[in-house]
């Protein structure tokens, strides 16, 4: 895993520019959206009413000592108070479920995205940050548009209805109550550009902290046997303790906005309270009118109020916006058949072939020498070809060209003549099959991880003996055989049943071409035996390319490639390259691994238990 790509944001972002780039998601439910904002602009202006009905209410009935009156300004006071509930209410029923979908959609869209991304993406970005937008970031989106979408639009149209009012019963009040408007509007302003970054950090944060509770998760085995938990939990306290001291960041950013929303217009109402007093006690205003105005202020604090937290939300919401489009505008990988030619079919193009094949990868640091420079080589149909090369010559690298892991920097790949480019990836990835040396299971049963390797007409008897080659007989000893599930990474299994596994993955579709790195790294020299006994019989028919370090391994290949400097330096059988070849003889004796070397007994095909 790998560093945080988070792109900073650009500093003069437009949050609405940034928010628009969801409408696409927004429309389907475009209609739900628009009338549960009507419902709640209606729920807020009805609470408006309530001082109209005070005003009338004291100076008629209340003046007038008129019990009657006054019951029947609480009723009316009841029913608005009752309907205000139920719209608000039935606001929340009309969002819930579009959104949720929206949610699900956004979500859907990452993951289908994050799928189709080259691996070259994923070296480059740590988990955690993945994980982060498709939670955390898509929740953010959703309570967006239930909640400050909508609440902007509501508290911005009760806030001017309410001063409207405010104005027409007393328009010296009103001004006085419109005064901290330009202080708080400059406020909001000032607010939103701090926090905008503020929030993009926290975020960023978050998906660090995600990717460091993964990897504990997934490496507790070597945390615990190295005994790194001290140390670990000390990276996710600092971690943790930076992402505090950014939450505490904006809490203040919070709390500064607040405090002057909510002190101004406090401030306002004790003034225009001192004001009406006095014009109520020269006779020029009705007490009733004073209530009334005062009751409207009152009622517009919470919409007022709230400005502070429904801005923050719309940040939060643009960074996340941006924070998901930063994956979604990434470039999928090409569906293939980008080059159209005419396969070879010359004596010689059957089989795998590199020509003149050069691989940089994309993240190397720039004037760094290839991974692999001018490879040229020959698999001939049916051949088996060993390739054999000291730690980090390039051998995973070479394999994981031919299923376009990685796109070649230069050069040519073919397949029985045909350019791997001009086949489609799923054409491609039907002819070649892969095992890895760190294999992986997924959570499903044994039978589906094998039957992964092969297209949808595969059943039990390949199944079966996909199994039989991988020597995978203690399938049959798990609780429920081949429909025993396995856990995450197949965590339950040894290594070496999950390694035999994934070899039975890649055999289990009969592939022309079958590409395994270093597949028996982990069995015992006896399975070891057995597996090779049983593959021997597969590779008679299909063209492989087998990664090994040990004897035994090159053993079962017809010849092998000595990849050295990120080039072939030799090709041959074994035996010929022991003989002609000293890296190779040196590679082969084990000193590569302890750094000696050592007399051999390679050349002799003895599995190294034997020796
Ligand atoms: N994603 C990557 N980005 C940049 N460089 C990489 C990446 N993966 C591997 N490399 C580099 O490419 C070189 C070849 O790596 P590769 O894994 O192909 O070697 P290898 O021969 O298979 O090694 P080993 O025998 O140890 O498995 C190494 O120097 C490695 O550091």
């Amino acid at each position: 895993m790998s560093t945080t790509p988070a792109a900073a944001p650009a500093p003069d972002r437009s949050a609405v520019r940034t928010l628009l780039r969801l409408w696409p998601h927004v429309r389907p439910v475009r209609a739900r959206l628009a009338t549960a904002a009507s419902v709640a602009v209606v729920a807020s202006c009805l609470g408006l009413v309530i001082p109209l009905v005070l005003k009338w209410m004291v100076d008629g009935p209340v003046t007038h000592r008129d019990p009657a009156g006054v019951w029947l300004g609480a009723l009316c006071l009841l029913v608005l108070g009752i309907a205000e509930a139920l719209l608000f209410g039935l606001r929340r029923w009309l969002v819930a479920r579009p959104l949720s979908r929206v949610e699900a959609d956004l979500r859907a869209d990452l993951y289908g995205r994050s799928q189709r991304l080259p691996v070259a993406f994923h070296d480059r970005w740590s988990s955690g940050q993945l994980l982060s937008r498709a939670t955390t970031d898509l929740m953010l989106l959703r309570m967006f548009l239930a909640f400050p979408l909508t609440f902007l639009l509501v508290n911005g149209v009760t806030i001017l209805v309410g001063v409207g009012i405010m104005l027409l019963q007393d328009w010296r009040l009103g001004l006085v109550i419109l005064v901290p408007a330009v202080p708080v509007m400059v406020t909001c302003a000032v607010f939103e550009k701090r926090y905008s970054g503020v929030a993009r950090l926290a975020q960023d944060q978050v998906g660090d902290l995600t990717t460091v509770v993964e990897e504990s998760v997934l490496g507790i085995r070597i945390i615990k046997g190295f005994g790194r938990h001290r140390s670990q939990a000390r990276a996710f306290r600092e971690l943790s303790a930076t992402l505090r001291g950014t939450e505490l960041r904006k809490a203040r950013l919070l709390a500064a906005i607040w405090g002057v929303i909510v002190t101004l217009p406090e401030l306002a109402i004790g003034a225009a309270l001192v004001l009406g007093s006095v014009q109520v006690a020269d006779g020029d205003l009705s007490a009733g009118t004073l209530v009334a105005f005062l009751s409207t202020a009152l009622a517009l604090r919470w919409p007022v109020d709230s400005i502070g937290f429904l801005l923050a939300m719309c940040q939060e919401a643009a960074t996340a916006t941006e924070r998901y489009f930063e994956v979604l505008d990434e470039r999928p990988e090409s569906p293939g058949g980008e080059r159209s030619r005419a396969p070879d079919t010359g004596p010689g193009a059957s089989g795998l072939r590199f020509d003149g094949v050069r691989f940089r990868y994309p993240d190397a640091p720039p004037g760094s020498p290839p991974v692999l420079d001018r490879v040229d080589l020959h698999i001939r149909p049916g051949e088996s070809m060993a390739l054999v090369g000291a730690t980090g010559s390039g051998k995973t690298t070479l394999t994981a060209l031919v299923p376009r892991l990685h796109e070649l920097t230069e050069g040519r790949i073919t397949l029985d003549g045909e350019d791997i480019t001009a086949l489609s990836r799923e054409e491609l990835r039907t002819r070649v099959a892969v095992a890895f040396e760190e294999p992986t299971l997924f959570s499903a049963s044994v039978g589906e991880n094998v039957l992964m390797g092969a297209d949808g007409g595969a059943g039990a008897v390949d199944l079966e003996r996909a199994l039989g080659v991988a020597q995978a007989d203690f399938v049959r000893a798990l609780p429920q055989g081949a429909d025993t599930q396995v856990g995450e990474q197949g965590l339950s299994l040894s290594g070496g049943q999950r390694q035999r596994l994934a070899l039975a993955r890649a055999v289990v579709g009969r592939p022309r071409f079958l590409i395994l790195d270093d597949p028996l790294s982990a069995l015992d020299v006896h399975t070891e035996a057995a597996v090779e006994a049983a593959l021997r019989e597969v590779l008679a028919d299909t063209t492989a390319l087998i990664v090994a370090h040990r004897p035994s391994t090159v053993l079962l290949a017809d010849r092998v490639a000595l990849l050295s400097g990120g080039r072939v330096a030799a090709v041959g059988t074994h035996h010929e390259l022991l003989r002609t070849h000293p890296e190779y003889a040196y590679l082969m004796s084990g000193g590569a691994d302890d750094g000696e070397r050592t007399p051999t007994a390679v050349g002799t095909g003895e599995t190294e238990g034997e020796r």
